[in-house]
């Protein structure tokens, strides 16, 4: 059973004021557990308007939001409990830090739940694990950390509610390539130690390519390409049209197609494309 689904999605911004603007269009979209799902689309095309629909943040004008089965719009008052299962991490969470404390920080989603401090204290020093800090950052000043620690404790914040969905607004913004690996080593552990679906909004192809599972591409909120990621950036000629690129590596071999090369196309990581390029210059495979 999906955790969420998505069903007929329409929403518009400033209805009946000369701001008007259709910002989401018939969206249909359920995601499973476990799941990693992919939202690109050039900027204004309605990426953080749709995942403001998955915890409640807007209401659709039109269409149903399900979790676990039920409409989360029948009973507005559940909403509360919703944002706890559906856990969204907004562009640079950690501008949102307040905390004197790391472990304080993080302990307000917990503690808003109304769990016992035990428990508190348990999912805080588990949510700290998951971003790879240790303990010693429990009683540190949040303020005094780097850039990339102090996103880690803002998204710790988050897990620690032990959602269904983490739902992340370009996650690496700002992060240096370090940070970004360091960031998805820890995401992607999360979700295969957890079962966590990660629905991960980003603007980066290369990001997209070495990580999710499946693409949603949107443009005029509209989903106009669905699927595997291969599949998705074998589209290169209808990703332009919307204002999008395939993956740079994946440019290149349709680089070395067009001059003729026998090369298979559908390569979208660094990994795979080595290997695609092993197989065509020397005739063997990676082992
Ligand atoms: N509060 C608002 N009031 C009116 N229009 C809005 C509001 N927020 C967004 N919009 C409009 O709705 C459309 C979708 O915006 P949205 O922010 O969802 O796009 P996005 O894909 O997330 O863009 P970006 O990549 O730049 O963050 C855009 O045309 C935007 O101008």
């Amino acid at each position: 059973m999906a955790i969420i689904e998505l069903r007929d999605i329409s929403f518009r911004y400033g209805t009946g004021t000369p701001f008007e603007k259709q910002a989401l269009q018939d969206i249909c979209l359920s995601v499973e557990h476990g799941a990693f799902i992919g939202i690109i689309g050039h900027t204004g095309s309605g990426k953080s308007t749709l995942i403001r629909h998955f915890n409640g943040l807007l209401r659709p004008d039109s269409g149903q939001v399900l979790v676990n089965n039920e409409d989360i719009w029948k009973h507005p008052k559940q909403i509360r409990s919703i944002r706890f299962q559906i856990g969204l991490v907004f562009q640079y969470p950690e501008t949102q830090i307040f905390a004197d404390t790391v472990a304080r920080d993080i302990a307000y989603g917990p503690k808003n739940m109304g769990l016992d401090q035990e428990t508190i204290n348990q999912r805080v020093r588990e949510a700290l694990s998951f971003v790879g800090l240790d303990d010693s950052y429990l009683d540190r000043n949040p303020f005094r950390l780097s850039g990339g620690e102090m996103r880690r404790v803002a998204i710790a914040g988050v897990m620690a509610m032990r959602p269904a969905i983490l739902v992340l607004d370009e996650p690496t913004a700002g992060l240096d390539p370090e940070g970004c690996r360091n960031l998805f080593d820890h995401l992607e552990q999360y979700r295969r130690k957890t079962n966590t679906a990660i629905v991960m909004v980003s603007h980066s192809m290369e990001e997209i390519a070495e990580h999710v599972q499946r693409v949603l591409v949107l443009d005029k909120g509209r989903i106009v390409l669905e699927g595997s990621v291969p599949s998705v950036f074998a589209h290169a000629g209808i990703l332009n049209q919307f204002g999008l690129d395939v993956p740079q590596i994946t440019k290149a071999l349709l680089g070395l197609k067009k001059k003729g090369y026998p090369v298979d196309t559908s390569a979208v990581t660094v990994d795979q494309a080595e290997n695609e390029l092993l197989r065509l210059f020397e005739g063997k495979d990676d082992e």
